[in-house]
């Protein structure tokens, strides 16, 4: 509710806003390092770190790199990251058997966390798209992608990372029927404790590029992902999207992209009650980041802004490629 203001000069509402003590006294929304959840992505190899051009700042490591920098997010009280691979291109194959290998880069990679920095969360996603060349998140056969014959992949997929233990799946392919199948999965392997964060209104959207060359997977993808990821025009879909999937045993649900979804971010939040993440995805970061380099924003101002509006939307959280430097920034005394 609204407490409606007296009069002026009864009411002087910028009396709340004089000093910097003050602002944060009435402030409605923080942000804090529980807020987030840090995004990395994975590579081949020993004592690696190579930056992706699009996404300044950003690197892909070898998991020996990962696991010093899961520390470091563990030690500013991040509670978890979410691993994504650079699968390298001769392992992409149509039927995506890498998937499930239980040594892949994202297995191998959370076991090794897991033994090192056993305090902090782990995400995997579960969907093809880093495993297949056709690039896309479900199989593919005459240019279709396949609903049912995808979730039998997903099924082995979810397992495998779980064996390798993953705390969070995060179903980000968007096929019908996925997230009951692998709760179900799940149950019957004794896997009962594994959270689900499912990606249900998860966009077909122009704001991923950076995050396709992040992952290898620009070249291999034809075509685009419209039949299975929602139409930017609808709002509606997306609240039933979140619905069902909480209905098929989500724990958490996720709006992706994060800023122009804004709006989904504060309906599936107040509709669903569950709690909610928002994804700020790779073209959300480049954007922030090239308009900064050519000094068009205030980087750090502009970062801290966008984070707290999808508090204000009523976001539990956001997977932000920012995550480790805010978490600096906010563990910094203030005065
Ligand atoms: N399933 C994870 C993503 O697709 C991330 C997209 C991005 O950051 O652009």
């Amino acid at each position: 509710m609204i407490t409606p203001a007296a009069h002026f000069p009864m009411s002087r509402p910028r009396r709340l806003r004089q000093t910097e003590w003050m602002r944060r006294l009435v402030s409605e929304n923080t942000l804090t390092a529980a807020d987030l959840i840090w995004p990395i992505f994975i590579c081949d190899g020993q004592d690696v770190e190579e930056p992706i051009e699009s996404m300044p700042g950003v690197s892909r490591m070898s998991i020996d790199r990962a696991v010093i920098a899961a520390n470091e997010a563990a030690n500013l009280e991040i509670p978890a990251i979410a691993l994504f691979p650079n699968t390298p291109d001769a392992l992409k194959t149509p039927d995506c058997a890498e998937a499930f290998n239980p040594d892949n880069l994202v297995n191998r990679a959370t076991r090794a966390i897991k033994q090192n920095v056993p305090d902090i969360g782990i995400m995997l996603d579960v969907a093809l798209d880093p495993y297949n060349s056709d690039g896309h998140d479900g199989l593919v056969r005459d240019g279709v992608v396949l609903n049912d014959e995808t979730l039998f992949v997903l099924e082995k997929q979810a397992l495998s990372h779980a064996e390798a233990g993953a705390d969070i799946l995060g179903p980000s392919d968007m096929m019908d029927g996925r997230v009951g199948m692998i709760r179900q999965a799940l149950e019957q392997h004794e896997y009962q404790n594994v959270a689900i964060m499912a990606y249900s209104a998860k966009y077909a959207s122009a704001f991923y590029g950076p995050f396709r060359d992040a992952v290898g997977a620009s070249g291999a993808l034809k075509g685009d992902k419209a039949t299975y990821q929602l139409n930017p025009a609808n709002s509606d879909e997306a609240l039933r999207m979140a619905m069902r999937d909480i209905a098929e045993g989500a724990d958490m649900v996720m709006v992706k992209p994060g800023m122009p979804y804004l709006d989904l971010c504060q309906r599936v939040a107040n509709e669903t009650g569950a709690p909610t993440y928002a994804y700020q995805v790779s073209g959300e970061y480049a954007m922030i980041e090239a308009a900064a380099q050519n000094g068009w924003i205030d980087r750090d101002k502009a970062i801290m802004e966008a984070l707290l509006a999808f508090k204000r939307a009523g976001c539990s959280g956001i997977l932000t490629y920012h995550a480790l430097e805010i978490a600096k920034k906010l563990a910094e005394p203030i005065l």
